[in-house]
Order: C-alpha cells, then structure tokens, then sequence
C-alpha cells in the first residue's frame, strides 16, 4: 500500500479527474466507503455529530452524514463554516443532503458548540483533511478543544482535523481521534511519532482511483502478507551453503551477549553456516547460546570468504573499534551490515561507503541516525522520510531506520514502512537480534529491498505473536523474540515446515 504526500494525493485525484472519474463522484466513493467503515465503531443508539468543514473533506462529511441517516442512524451535519465557503464539489453534495430531505445544521458561536457535544455520544471530525496549512483558524480551533475535552468517541475522516499531512511541522493544534478512517492511502504523518498519536487506530478505505491511473508512488508499506508472497523457499536439496554463510564482527569481554544474540537470530532466521569474530576472552560466553556457530579471530578473518558480514554490536566505541570498522568497511567485498556501536564509529569515515560496490547496509535508532547526519534526534524524528532518502542516496546505502514505524530506503531512494511491533522491542538487545535476521535476508534474497523489509517484519510480527501468546510489553527480551521466530516461520509458508 502507497504512503503519499498531500502533493501525491492531490496528483492521485487529478489523474482520476482525467481518467473520467469526477470530483463529485470521488466524494461520494470516499464518503461512502468512509461512513461504512466508520460504523464499525457505532452503536445504532448512539448519536452522532458529523462536523462539516470549507473543503473536500467537508464535502465528504455531507455525504458520511446522508449515508449515515440512509442506514438509520441518528445524525447531525453540523456545518462550521458560512454558507460562502462551500463550494465547488462539497456544494454538490450539500445540495444533494438537502435535497434528501435532511437539515443543515450551523455552528455560530462556543454555546452551540458545548450544546452539540453534550446531546452527542460520537463525533465524526469531517472539518480539515490534507488541505490545512498553518496553525488552525477559528472557529476549528475552538471546537476540536471542545471536542477533545468532550466525554465521547472521537471519529475522523482522513485525517483528523488539524493534523499535517506532510512531514516536518512540529506545533500544530489538533481534533485527537480515537479512530481515522483514511481515505485512499495513507498519508506521512500517519507513521511520525508526533502525528500518529492524533489518528488513534486507523484504516484505509478505497475510493476507487485506478491503479493503472495513479501517478508512480515510491514508498510503500511492507507487511506480513508481503513477507509471505517474498519469503525465499528451501530447497529440499538445499546444502548448508546454500542458505549463506555470514560472518558476525561483534561482542566484546563485557558485552558478550550482543554477538550471541546477533549470531542466533541469524541461524533461527535460517542461515546456513555462521561464524564469529570477537574478542578471544569473550568466547567462553557467547558458545554456550549459539553452539551452532565456528569462532575466528579478528586479526585473521577473511572478510571476502563470506557471503554476508554483519559488525558492530557490542564492539565498543574506542580507538579499536575505529580501526576495526575501517578495516571492515574498507575490506569486505560482499554486503556488510553495520549496526550499534559500529555506526558509532562510522561517522569519521563515512565517505568510504560510497565506495564500496556491494550493498551496505546500515540500521541506526533516531539517535544513532543523528549522530551519522549531525542533525538533532528531534529534527531525524520530524522529517525522518527526507533525511533517510537523503543519505541514503548520498552514500549509496540501505537505511533502516528503526522506530515504531521502521523506514527501510534503497540507495536509489525507494521506501518501505514496517508499522509492527511493540514498544516491549524498546529494549536492549532488540537492535542485535534484528541484525541477525537481516543478515540472513541480505544473503538471502534476491531483491535487498525486499529481504530487508521483510528482515524488519519478521521481528516486529515475532513480537508482537510472542506478547499475544504470553509474554507482556513489560518483559519481553530480545531473545524472548529469537526463541519466537520458529513459531513465526510456521505460521508464515507451508512450504517451509
Ligand atoms: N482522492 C482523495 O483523496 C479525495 C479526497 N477528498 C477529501 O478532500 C480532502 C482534501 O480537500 P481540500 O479541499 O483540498 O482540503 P481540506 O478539506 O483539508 O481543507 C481545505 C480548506 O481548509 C481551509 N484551511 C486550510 N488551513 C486552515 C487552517 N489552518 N485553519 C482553518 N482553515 C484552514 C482552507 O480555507 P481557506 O480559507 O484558507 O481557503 C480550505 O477551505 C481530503 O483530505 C479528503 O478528505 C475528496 O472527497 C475526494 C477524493
Ligand atoms: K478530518
């Protein structure tokens, strides 16, 4: 499913206005399937304000509330603006309203307002979609504080009502939704951590735009179903070799536990042979977790005889941990993941990455992509699409920016979203078992961008499963969701149990 802009939705709308598929009728798919949707939330009982605004979405309100009264519900279309500001396509739709023998209702001063609220169980916030820009005017201002304050559910259509669209904008005033009903596709700040929170739980309803009609979007959502469409088979014939033979660069004598963790979430992901390079004194910890594994030493691994390299994880961040990761960087052929305190130390040198011929891959937190662009975690977690598309196409890497929406981006600027997972993950130890999946998919797959957005799947819906099944937010461990990924592949593809 296609993440768009304001400007990519505007894009979308235009090309079905050329293919034949008018405003008018556009509004009626997207009130429709938006008031069919919405219901799902509704008790016949309840009575229902649906707060009708100047533009578009405005007009979509007219045709949620028509549909609305048509299935028996109790509504009220309460329009917030004069009647001089509806124009153009929502004008047809309050013709049509009125026509159906309905009455507009109209919002003229804050006793209105509290009245409408204190006879309501449900509010439907139909005032603003992608068209708001700036600060909120009255009178939406006053009556999203109403409605916020107000005891009752909380409904919105696209967007809730002050919230941009886009990326970036940091103050804004905004209707808290408990639950958005997002007309066609989901737009950017579905997915930032200082947005999301105003959609509460949201969906997205089809309005009818040919595909074939709309304009080519490059970020997507990456889910489980696409997780199983991509996941590579296992051959019955297959050897250990052919399941990739990775190298894990990580661990240290008083973090041991990162290179284990690393090491045997790539095996339970289905790796073939895995090796690892750590300090000699921190062996003796890490074998007893991954018996599986071979050992071998940093100052004499030969980082071309593998298929996949994944460094960094608990490695430290001194003057060793330099050198080791510019000796990585600078003598891996094949792909090189690089993770934690590897990206740390990356920083002086990132330029030599636009060197290197085969993929890398780097899977920095906000604060870890930070430090690499010198920007502050605030500006990474406002505009974290444009930062992430920027550098990953300056240094010709994979990013994957990991958060509760995880942006997975190609060098060539595509993005992928992951939205699974649970903040059980914001633990220590979720970044190591992560690299160790990916680590299989990169050598496993034959899109990277595929194999990477599917890596960050496969951990998110593991968690999540894992805290369904018994464990909690509060005490899932990274190895809690290693342990589950058996359980995961099961559920994923008959073909591989
Ligand atoms: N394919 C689709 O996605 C469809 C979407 N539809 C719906 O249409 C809206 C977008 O409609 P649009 O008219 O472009 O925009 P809005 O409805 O969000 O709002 C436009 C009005 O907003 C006023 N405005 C802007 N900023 C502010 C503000 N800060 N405070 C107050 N008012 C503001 C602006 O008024 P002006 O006085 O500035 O002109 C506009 O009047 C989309 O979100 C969907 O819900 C269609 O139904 C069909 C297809
Ligand atoms: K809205």
């Amino acid at each position: 499913m296609d993440i768009v802009t304001a400007q990519e939705m505007y894009e979308r709308d235009q090309a079905a206005a050329e293919a034949g598929l008018a405003g008018t009728m556009l509004m009626e798919n997207a009130g429709r399937a938006a008031a069919y949707d919405l219901v799902k939330h509704i008790q016949k009982s309840d009575r229902i304000i649906v707060w009708i605004g100047a533009g578009s979405n405005g007009g979509d309100g007219f045709v949620i509330a028509r549909t609305l009264l048509n299935l028996g519900y109790t509504a009220e279309a309460v329009q917030v603006v004069p009647d001089e500001k509806i124009k153009g396509d929502a004008a047809v739709h309050k013709q049509i309203f009125q026509a159906s023998g309905h009455t507009v209702k109209k919002w003229t001063d804050v006793e209105d307002a509290e009245g409408y609220l204190l006879r309501a169980d449900v509010s439907i916030d139909a005032m603003l979609g992608i068209g708001v820009q700036g600060d909120l005017r009255e009178p939406y201002k006053q009556i999203v504080q109403h409605c916020n304050e107000a005891s009752l559910l909380r409904l919105a259509v696209d967007l809730p009502t002050g919230v941009p669209a886009d990326e970036g904008v940091e103050e804004f005033t905004a209707y808290k939704a408990d639950y958005t009903s997002v007309i066609e596709a989901p737009k950017l700040s579905a997915f930032l951590q200082h947005t999301q929170p105003w959609y509460g739980q949201w969906s997205v309803v089809e309005i009818g735009i040919p595909s074939q009609v709309s304009p080519a979007v490059r970020r997507s959502m990456w889910t489980v179903e696409d997780v199983k469409r991509t996941l590579p088979s296992r051959d019955d014939h297959s050897h250990k070799g052919s399941h990739g033979k990775g190298l894990v660069i990580g661990g240290s004598l008083l973090m041991p536990g990162s290179a284990a963790m690393t090491s045997r979430a790539a095996l339970r992901s289905g790796a073939g042979l895995i090796a690892i390079a750590t300090e000699e004194g921190a062996v003796p910890s890490i074998s007893p977790y991954v018996q599986e594994a071979t050992f071998v030493e940093r100052e004499t691994m030969e980082l071309s005889a593998y298929d996949g390299v994944a460094a960094g994880m608990g490695i430290g961040r001194g003057a060793d941990a330099r050198a080791l990761v510019h000796h990585v960087v600078t003598h891996t052929k094949g792909p090189l993941l690089i993770d934690a305190d590897g990206l740390y130390v990356l920083k002086d040198f990132l330029g030599k990455l636009e060197k290197r011929e085969e993929p890398t891959i780097l899977t920095p937190h906000p604060g870890e992509f930070a430090h690499l662009t010198g920007r502050s975690i605030k500006d990474v977690l406002l505009s974290p699409f444009s930062l992430a598309e920027a550098f990953a196409r300056r240094y010709g890497v994979y990013l994957v920016l990991k958060g509760p929406s995880t942006i997975i981006t190609a060098p060539d600027g595509e993005q992928r979203v992951d939205v699974t997972g649970n903040s059980g993950l914001a633990k220590g130890g979720s970044g190591d078992a992560l690299a160790g999946i990916l680590l299989t998919m990169l050598m496993q797959s034959e899109s990277m961008l595929d194999g990477l957005s599917s890596g960050c799947v496969l951990h998110g819906h593991t968690a999540d499963r894992v805290v369904q099944q018994g464990r909690s937010k509060v005490d899932l461990l990274a190895t809690d969701v290693i342990e589950g990924l058996p359980g995961t592949f099961r559920t994923l593809s008959s073909s591989i149990t």
